[in-house]
């Protein structure tokens, strides 16, 4: 099989503007699909019990690669989810590492209802660039970008500057990517 479309991975502390950049992208671009881990997960019976101190559900990363891999093989994927290095490389065409200011996430995330201590560990989580560190880890270094999401101007530019760069994709791989390699 061939991949005709780029899969995208987005990633960043939580409350940078994950989903709303992938749900943009998404919408801007015909043929990509928006995947929001944690909802696939959920529906995708990957769930393997809660983090009671983290307050949020546990994957089960083993049955999420399972359920993600025929949809990575097609191509077109915008993985929102902030972890990337359970994705195999070869799946990956670009990750995006959004950062946010930190006093803007601290904002965020408690207009988000989140407990303090929730909210603390993000906030350092942001400051340490723990998501751009664990990117340029496990990927090569010239897939993976980083960009601020700050406001609604840059939401948009971001989003015209990653429509761009898939078009430019699709035109350097005119035959796609083979996924049984
Ligand atoms: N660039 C931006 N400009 C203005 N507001 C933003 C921006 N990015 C995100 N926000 C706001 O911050 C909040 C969190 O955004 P979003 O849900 O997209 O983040 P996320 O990284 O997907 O979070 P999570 O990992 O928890 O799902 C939302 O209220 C959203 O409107």
């Amino acid at each position: 099989m061939f991949r005709k479309l780029p899969n995208i991975i987005v990633t960043g502390t939580p409350g940078c503007g994950k989903t709303s950049h992938a749900e943009l992208l998404c919408e801007q671009v015909k043929g990509l699909t928006h995947i929001n881990v944690s909802e696939f997960a959920k529906n995708n019976d990957c769930i393997d019990g809660y983090d009671k101190e983290r307050d949020s559900a546990i994957v089960d990363e083993d049955k999420l690669l399972d359920a993600l891999e025929p949809l990575a093989c097609k191509g077109g994927l915008v993985i929102d989810w902030h972890c990337c290095e359970i994705f195999p490389e070869r799946w990956i065409d670009l990750v995006v590492v959004l950062r946010c200011n930190n006093t803007m996430l601290y904002n965020r995330l408690t207009k988000r209802g989140y407990k303090e201590s929730k909210v603390r560990e993000n906030v350092e989580v942001e400051i340490m660039q723990v998501l751009l560190t664990e990117a340029k880890d496990n990927y090569d270094e010239n897939i993976v970008i980083e960009l601020a999401s700050e406001d609604v101007d840059s939401l948009d530019e971001n989003v015209s500057r990653l429509a761009q760069w898939v078009e430019n994709w699709v035109k350097d791989h005119p035959d796609g990517i083979d996924t049984s390699l």
